[in-house]
């Protein structure tokens, strides 16, 4: 039993919190306890002066939310940043990045270009990540050190991938890192069938045997483009949504990475089977892939989450960017100015981020008894004034350098805008010595 009478570990005064749940609400002048790695309190500022606290932090200016949830990524793809430019989806995948992966990509890669990742996601005030790569086992070392929040999916393509002969290795390996982190505080691990054009019928009902037996969630790119629907509908006779619900994957752990093609049928059954969707505006708009109907969606009530995709295709990993992409998008796709408020990307970014991994009972907002996952944002700069909404500032004003701290679970992992576990100068110089090798090569 928690000892309610015990004093806080940390007491944060903000000038404003939002909590997320209830929707919309900006609470000013009131203060979060933390104790025991959760959210003990959330009360008037002065109320919460009477209490006992190990430590106090005024954060003048800032505003106080739940942690940022980045709902897709490829983390070592940051070593790829920039590699490969300027192309759609096709040529980008087929004759740069799979090219290059499989010429570079081993255990070292995926340790230093994960670590590179995590540590920009933290500066950007992202606390949680769904991870979509290559040796996830050697990216849950780097998570477990950096004190991130993490999904980590269990890449499964139909031909011999980094780490992997096949997919019955893939899942084998998998299945390993499922047990082996089945108790893990902060780490959970889903299936990760790359996409419909890629992972065949048979391999794709084995894995859904297994997510079930496990209860683990499904993450997959899914209707990325026009061009993926035409191949799916000469060769099965289906959109590929349709092809997942045949074989039994749509659920509401089904995770649906990208959605540009989307019809009134595909939104049925995200909706029937409870699906999320995650959004990657920026990835979708730089490959030409197309735009995710995100104000539909969202009117039908399907969850949408957001990512920020790898940085081969963003380029970055700032998942406030997004969010300014989004809510601009949202509209011009919509014809209506007001698609995507303020509020609902943030709402999109923090708590439809959390329920697409699962995690809603625990994170992507602030109430009394989840895990203290908090991002401050500084918003006193001469460019957020005059300020009369924190959350329009934050999302129409502001940009990632406005990251001031960052906690998970309550601990640390930015203060006053330093990364507490790791080390900015050694991640760039071990980023640069990649690039050199990668770029002797490549243009060689
Ligand atoms: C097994 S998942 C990793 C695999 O996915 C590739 N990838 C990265 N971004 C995209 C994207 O937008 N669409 C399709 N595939 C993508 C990545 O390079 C890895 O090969
Ligand atoms: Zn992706």
């Amino acid at each position: 039993m928690p000892d309610h009478q015990a004093p806080l570990d940390l007491l944060l005064l903000p000038t404003w919190l939002v909590p997320v749940e209830p929707a919309g609400v900006v609470l000013k002048e009131h203060a979060l306890g933390i104790r025991d790695g959760r959210i003990a309190l959330i009360a008037p500022r002065e109320q919460a002066l009477r209490l006992a606290a190990q430590e106090i932090r005024e954060l003048p200016g800032c505003l106080l939310t739940p942690g940022l949830v980045n709902a897709h990524g490829h983390a070592a793809m940051s070593l790829f940043r920039g590699l490969a430019d300027d192309l759609p989806l096709n040529s980008w995948l087929h004759e740069h990045i799979w090219p290059a992966e499989a010429r570079w990509v081993d255990e070292a890669f995926v340790r230093d270009g994960t670590e590179l990742a995590i540590a920009e996601q933290i500066l950007g005030g992202i606390t949680c990540v769904a991870d979509m790569y290559f040796y996830p086992e050697v990216a849950s070392q780097v998570v477990h050190r950096s004190g991130i929040r993490a999904q980590l999916s269990i890449p499964v393509l139909d031909f011999p991938i980094p780490g992997a002969r096949d997919a019955a290795e893939a899942l084998r390996k998998g299945l390993h890192l499922f047990d082996d982190l089945r108790q893990h505080p902060r780490i959970s691990v889903a299936f990760g069938p790359h996409a419909p054009y890629s992972v065949s019928d048979d391999k794709l009902e084995n894995l859904r045997m297994l997510a079930e037996e496990v209860d683990a969630g499904i993450h997959m790119h899914v209707h990325e483009t026009a061009g993926e629907i035409q191949q799916s509908l000469q060769q099965y006779g289906e959109r590929p949504l349709a092809r997942l619900q045949r074989l039994g994957l749509l659920g509401p752990r089904f995770q649906a990475v990208h959605m540009t093609q989307v019809s009134d049928a595909d939104i049925s059954l995200l909706m029937e089977n409870n699906c999320s969707v995650i959004h990657c505006p920026e990835s979708n708009l730089k490959l030409a892939s197309g735009f995710c109907p995100v104000e539909r969606l969202w009117q039908a009530g399907v969850n949408v989450a957001i990512g920020t995709d790898g940085a081969a295709s963003n380029n970055n990993l700032d998942l406030l960017g997004e969010l300014h992409t989004a809510t601009l998008l949202a509209k011009a796709v919509a014809g209506n100015a007001s698609a995507l408020d303020a509020h609902r990307a943030l709402r999109m970014a923090t708590l439809n981020g959390a329920r697409a991994l699962g995690l809603d009972g625990e994170i992507g907002s602030l109430e009394p008894g989840k895990l203290a996952d908090l991002v401050a944002f500084d918003l006193s700069g001469l460019c957020q004034q005059p300020l009369y909404d924190p959350v329009s500032q934050l999302i129409y004003t502001s940009n990632r350098s406005c990251v001031r701290h960052v906690w998970v679970g309550g601990k640390a992992l930015l203060d006053e805008r330093q990364l507490t576990r790791q080390d900015a100068q050694q991640l760039a110089a071990t980023a640069r010595q990649w690039g050199e090798k990668i770029a002797q090569r490549h243009h060689a």
